[in-house]
């Protein structure tokens, strides 16, 4: 992997000119522009290599992963293609590794990949569909470039607050992006997102300024382990910054729905004080609740609220070393807010975030 990382970009691409060229068919299963894919091959295949010591933490990354690819049409007989493809790619791109030993070793290991990913995907096909569709319901703008957008899945979606799922539009087909759901699940069924259309994002864009009621999305299956912990009653420590407080909202309202008070401490970043866009329904649940605080955070430009960027100011509340924490937003706020966490003592295995591979792809 040392070998291959800088000239990553070539062997990916050197990859998929081999895979199409043996195998053509397997072209429609991916986006027309594969910029955003070529990234995701390698953290994967770098994610897979940094937890090969560690059976655990691999086969549940795996399966995740095989499951998540039911719903791009990825089938067990495309394993094999993908594998050769694969191996062809790094023995050109490592030359001064490869050898017959290396080979052997990766031909091993993708063996036991494509399998781990098979049987999860098998596994997952006995109970649930490869993807759901959903049908927005309501959508509403929140400033110039977000909205919220509400979805009536066609059959029933189990999802915890704090997950997220890969959404498809009609607009850019096979363009799959994640986004966490923004209200924990709700007695009628629907389920919301909170999403910012940013700049060159194609699924982000076609959200918030294309999608209307009565078009149909498609859902991956939710994903992610940033869900409370009700086996503790310990208090949550919840960082949200931007569209990132959509997941922290729903852990919210997650901890309301079961009933058993702990203290919740939210700060919400945002950049300007127009930019709040869920303060309203914040400030709803604390009204309810004495558990519930929130304190708003303007990171840029004069304000009367509380200002700078979010993991400075917690570090200037507390003591915070007894709670679970909870980070949601851009992937440099998790970056900071992870190392100011640890450093006023929560141990790292109490702070959740989403990987911030998927996050980068967020778009
Ligand atoms: N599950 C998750 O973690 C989710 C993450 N996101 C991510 O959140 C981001 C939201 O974008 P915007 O709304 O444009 O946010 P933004 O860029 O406007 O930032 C919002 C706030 O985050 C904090 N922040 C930003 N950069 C920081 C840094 N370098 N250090 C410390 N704090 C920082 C500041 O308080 C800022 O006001 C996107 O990157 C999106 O991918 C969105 C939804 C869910």
């Amino acid at each position: 992997m040392a070998e291959l990382e800088p000239v990553a970009d070539k062997a990916v691409s050197y990859f998929y000119a081999l895979l199409f060229l043996h195998h053509p068919d397997l072209r429609e299963l991916f986006p027309p522009a594969m910029d955003v894919q070529r990234d995701r091959l390698f953290k994967a295949l770098l994610t897979a290599a940094r937890h090969a010591d560690d059976a655990g933490r691999l086969t549940s990354y795996l399966s995740a992963l095989g499951r998540a690819h039911r719903k791009y049409g990825t089938m067990a007989g495309h394993y094999p293609a993908v594998g050769e493809a694969l191996i062809g790619a790094l023995a050109r791109h490592a030359p001064l590794t490869w050898g017959e030993a290396t080979q052997a070793a990766w031909v091993r290991v993708y063996t036991v990949i494509s399998q781990i990913m098979i049987d999860a995907a098998a596994e997952d096909e006995r109970t649930s569909p490869p993807w759901w569709s959903a049908e927005i319901v309501g959508h509403e703008l929140c400033g110039p470039d977000a909205a919220v957008v509400t979805l009536r899945p066609d059959q029933p979606y189990p999802f915890l607050a704090g997950q997220y799922a890969g959404v498809e539009t009609p607009w850019w087909p096979r363009v799959w992006r994640h986004y966490s759901f923004s209200s924990a699940p709700r007695p009628d069924g629907l389920l919301s997102f909170h999403v910012k259309a940013v700049p060159a994002g194609w699924v982000s864009g076609a959200l918030v300024h294309r999608a209307r009621p009565g078009a149909v999305l498609r859902l991956g299956p939710p994903t992610g382990s940033m869900i409370v912990d009700h086996s503790t009653d310990n208090g949550l420590l919840c960082l949200g910054g931007g569209t990132g407080i959509a997941p922290i909202k729903a852990l919210v309202e997650d901890v309301a729905a079961h009933g058993v008070p702990r203290p919740v401490e939210v700060f919400y970043g945002a950049r300007r004080h127009g930019e709040f866009h869920v303060m309203d329904a914040l400030r709803g649940l604390e009204r309810e609740h004495p558990w519930l605080s929130v304190r708003p955070l303007v990171s840029d430009g004069p304000d009367r609220a509380l200002r700078g960027q979010l993991s400075t100011v917690v570090r200037a509340y507390g003591p915070w070393k007894d709670c679970d924490a909870y980070l949601s937003g851009p992937p440099e706020m998790i970056r900071s807010g992870v190392d100011t966490l640890v450093g006023v003592g929560i141990p790292s295995h109490r702070i959740r975030h989403d990987s911030l591979h998927e996050l980068l792809a967020v778009t």
